[in-house]
C-alpha cells in the first residue's frame, strides 16, 4: 500500500453462507480520483463498501483505506470518509438540520457556513423534520452529510437514487469540485450515463467479480458500433459473420448491417474484397458496451477484460 492510493482491495471476498456477496476483489482506487463502481442488481457493489468501511467483515482478504486497516481504528477513519449508504436510515433526532449539526460535532471541523451552502445548491429546507422528507429529500440530506466535512474520501453507494434530473447535475457538479480540490470519490451505481460523466475511471462488476477496470476514455475505443455498408452489388452474409468482433449481421441485397465491438479493421478488410458504394458507422455507444460487459462472457471473472 503506498500514500498515492486511498483504497486497496486485496482479495476482498464476502460469502454470506453459501451466497457469494463479492470474491476475491482486487482494485485500486488512486488519491484523487473519481471511480465509478458499476454493476447491476446484486452484483457485489455494497457488500464491498460495507467492507471498506467495517460495518461488514471479509470472508477472506482485506481493504485497505486511506492507508488504514478499517478494522483499527474505524471511528478516526470515518471521520476521513463521507459516506453515503444505499439505504438511509435517519435516528429519531426532529429536524434535518438537527441531525446535520450533530454529525457535525461529532466529526468536528464543520462550518455550518458548508452546510447550509450544500442546502442551498440543493434546494432543500432542513428545517423540516427527517421523518417527513421525500425520499428525494432525505437522499439530500445523505449527501449533505457526506460532503460537509470536505473528507479525503467519498464513499458513495448510488448516491443519485431519488434525485431529479436537476438535482443529479447539481450532485455531479459537487463531485467535480471534490476532485478538484484533490478529494478521491468512489460511488457506486447502476447507470453508466451518470458516472461516466465526472469518473477518471470505472470498476465493473457482475456476479460477484470485477469483469472490468477501464479508463472511461478507453471504454469508448472498446466500444460497440453500429456500422452499414453498402455495396455496388448483393453480397452474401457469409462473408463477414465469422469475422472476429463482427456481430449481429444482416444482409439485405447489396447492404450490410452489423454490430463491431471494438476493431474496424477486419471488417473493413473484409468488405474492400467488394465494390464498396457507402460505409456508416455510428458513434461507439458506450452503454451498449456496458451492457455487454454486463451480460457477454457469462462465467469465468473475466480476467481477460481486467486492465488498468
Ligand atoms: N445480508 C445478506 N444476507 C445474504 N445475502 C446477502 C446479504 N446482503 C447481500 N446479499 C447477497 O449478496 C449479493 C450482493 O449483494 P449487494 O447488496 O452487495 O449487491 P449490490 O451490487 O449492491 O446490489 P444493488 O444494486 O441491488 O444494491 C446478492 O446476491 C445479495 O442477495
Amino acid at each position: 500500500m503506498t500514500s498515492d492510493l486511498a483504497v486497496c482491495a486485496d482479495d476482498l471476498t464476502k460469502f454470506y453462507g453459501p451466497r457469494r456477496g463479492i470474491d476475491g476483489l482486487h482494485l485500486q482506487v488512486h488519491a484523487g480520483e473519481v471511480m465509478g463502481f458499476l454493476g447491476p442488481n446484486g452484483s457485489g457493489k455494497t457488500t464491498t463498501i460495507r467492507m471498506m468501511l467495517d460495518f461488514l467483515r471479509p470472508t477472506r482478504g482485506q481493504a485497505t483505506v486511506l492507508g488504514q486497516d478499517p478494522r483499527r481504528d474505524k471511528a478516526r477513519l470515518h471521520r476521513q470518509i463521507g459516506y453515503l449508504p444505499g439505504e438511509l436510515s435517519f435516528p429519531g433526532r426532529d429536524r434535518a438540520a438537527d441531525l446535520l449539526r450533530f454529525l457535525g460535532d461529532a466529526r468536528g471541523g464543520v462550518a455550518w457556513s458548508q452546510v447550509t451552502e450544500l442546502a442551498d445548491r440543493f434546494e432543500i429546507d432542513l428545517s423540516q423534520p427527517l421523518r417527513a422528507l421525500s425520499k428525494g429529500n432525505r437522499q439530500k440530506v445523505g449527501l449533505i452529510q457526506a460532503f460537509m466535512h470536505r473528507p479525503a474520501l467519498l464513499v458513495l453507494d448510488e448516491p443519485t437514487g431519488g434525485l431529479d434530473p436537476l438535482m443529479q447535475q447539481e450532485f455531479l457538479a459537487l463531485v467535480r469540485e471534490a476532485r478538484a480540490d484533490g478529494q478521491t470519490v468512489f460511488m457506486s451505481s447502476h447507470v453508466l450515463a451518470e458516472v461516466q460523466e465526472v469518473a477518471d475511471r470505472v470498476a465493473i462488476v457482475r456476479a460477484g467479480r470485477l469483469a472490468a477496470v477501464e479508463r472511461v476514455e478507453s471504454l469508448g475505443k472498446r466500444a460497440i458500433r453500429a456500422v452499414e455498408i453498402h455495396f455496388a452489388d448483393p453480397i452474401d452474409a457469409e462473408d463477414f459473420s465469422r469475422l472476429p468482433g463482427v456481430h449481429e449481421v444482416t444482409v439485405s441485397g447489396p447492404v450490410l448491417r452489423c454490430t463491431v465491438d471494438g476493431r474496424l479493421d477486419p471488417l473493413i478488410k473484409a468488405a474492400a474484397r467488394h465494390e464498396v458504394v457507402d460505409l456508416l458507422a455510428a458513434e461507439p455507444d458506450l452503454e451498449e458496451t456496458f451492457l455487454s460487459y454486463y451480460y457477454h462472457s457469462e462465467g469465468a471473472g473475466d480476467a481477460s477484460r481486467v486492465g488498468a
